[in-house]
């Protein structure tokens, strides 16, 4: 075995009821005494209650998925202005995208309270979208410097957007395993994340007020998350930004929706780790592809892009841009024939296996 591995550090609080506590203390370590606190939608009402004993040195509340660099330029000159400390986010991977756009240019430790199961907490890469064009990075800047874990607070989010935000934790996970630079380590990080995910979305579906299952999403989420920023992006990520930037597709239902096709489209290449994803996924098969169709099935997962609003005429742009960006790593070759026949199938919410034929025909 050959391989050079790197784990973010970062500190993890892990507690339910507890953000308000750790947030407190965290800031203090950091002798924090202005810091800007983001917030957004639904999360909002969450940071008011975990920061009720903090005197914020600015208050944001205005988010965008995907970062536009507009927004991320207004908010860096209001942090300039209000000459803050310290950046919280308290919120979904939109949020914690924002707060890292701050971080990138200004420097400022960054705390983050996720309240979705995106992940983004646990990586160093940045996002930000201009002209239709969705660009990421990799800075160690934008890295969380603490991440504050409370299941209390995401059993606010509906059941449909936590499925689709878990299954965006899955998606880094499966991708993980072929990314440029997956390694024996991510994999095992990929492989238990994927278990605790499963578990923790079936808890969720069946009573979405199970801590239990919650806490679970959370831990499985942050070791996808770590998988995903050690391997890089692989061919699903690649996809998804393409979707997300220049379609301006939601972000976790774009991954939800097209992760079986993209694992279909390469599991036969990778067979042994394919089975060993199978059996994270609790099925007994070895057969990935199925596993996956079968929890997406007990879940109610989503189904076809064509139900967030993409539609055909886009699938030429999204087949071009994305062949431009997939790793040459991916153990299937794409080509302009089985990614068209990749896109539309997830397009129509055809059967994943279908993808799995085509691409072994091309
Ligand atoms: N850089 C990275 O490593 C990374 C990783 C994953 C995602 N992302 C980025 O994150 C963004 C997507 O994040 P997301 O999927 O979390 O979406 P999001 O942050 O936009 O949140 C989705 C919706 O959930 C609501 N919400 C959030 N928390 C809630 C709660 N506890 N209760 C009720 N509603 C709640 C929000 O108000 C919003 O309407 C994208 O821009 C994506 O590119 C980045
Ligand atoms: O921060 C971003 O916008 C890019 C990284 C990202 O979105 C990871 C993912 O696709 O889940």
């Amino acid at each position: 075995m050959v391989f050079e591995h790197s784990t973010a550090a970062q500190r993890v609080l892990f507690g339910s009821d507890k953000a308000g506590e750790f947030l407190t203390a965290e800031l203090g370590r950091l002798g924090s005494t202005r810091p800007m606190i983001i917030t957004g939608g639904s999360a909002e009402r969450a940071a008011r209650e975990i920061t009720a004993r903090l005197e914020p040195g600015l208050w944001w509340d205005e988010v965008v998925q995907h970062v536009p660099v507009e927004l991320a330029e207004k908010a860096r000159a209001a942090a300039s202005e209000a000459k803050v400390d310290a950046l919280v986010t308290v919120g979904g991977g939109s949020t914690i995208g924002l707060g890292k756009a701050v971080a990138l240019t200004s420097g400022l430790p960054l705390i983050a309270v996720p309240t979705t199961y995106a992940g983004s907490e646990a990586t160093d890469m940045w996002g930000l979208t201009e002209n239709r064009t969705k660009t990421t990075g990799l800075d160690p800047k934008v890295l969380p410097v603490t991440v504050i874990y409370d299941a209390a607070l995401s059993r606010s989010l509906p059941v449909g957007l936590s499925v689709a935000s878990g299954l965006n934790g899955m998606a880094h996970c499966v991708d993980s395993l072929w990314a440029p630079k997956a390694d024996p380590i991510n994999r095992t990080f990929a492989l238990e994340g994927a278990r605790a995910l499963t578990i923790a979305l079936r808890g969720i579906t069946a009573d979405p007020d199970d801590l239990r299952a919650r806490e679970m999403a959370l831990y499985g989420c942050y070791l996808a998350a770590l998988s995903f920023a050690s391997a890089g992006s692989g061919m699903h990520h690649k996809i998804a930004h393409v979707l997300g930037g220049t379609f301006n597709l939601p972000h976790a239902q774009v991954h939800a929706t097209v992760l079986p096709y993209v694992l279909a489209f390469n599991a036969p290449a990778v067979p042994e780790v394919s089975a060993r994803l199978a059996d994270a996924l609790g099925a007994d098969s070895g057969d990935a592809t199925e596993a996956l169709s079968s929890l997406y099935r007990e879940i109610d997962a989503p189904r076809a892009l064509a139900d967030i609003g993409f539609t055909e005429d886009g699938i030429a742009e999204a087949v071009e841009r994305s062949l431009k960006a997939i790793p040459a790593s991916n153990p299937t070759t794409p080509t302009e024939e089985n990614l068209t026949a990749l896109l539309r199938a997830a397009r129509n919410g055809d059967d994943p296996a279908s993808v799995s034929v085509a691409a072994q025909q091309a």
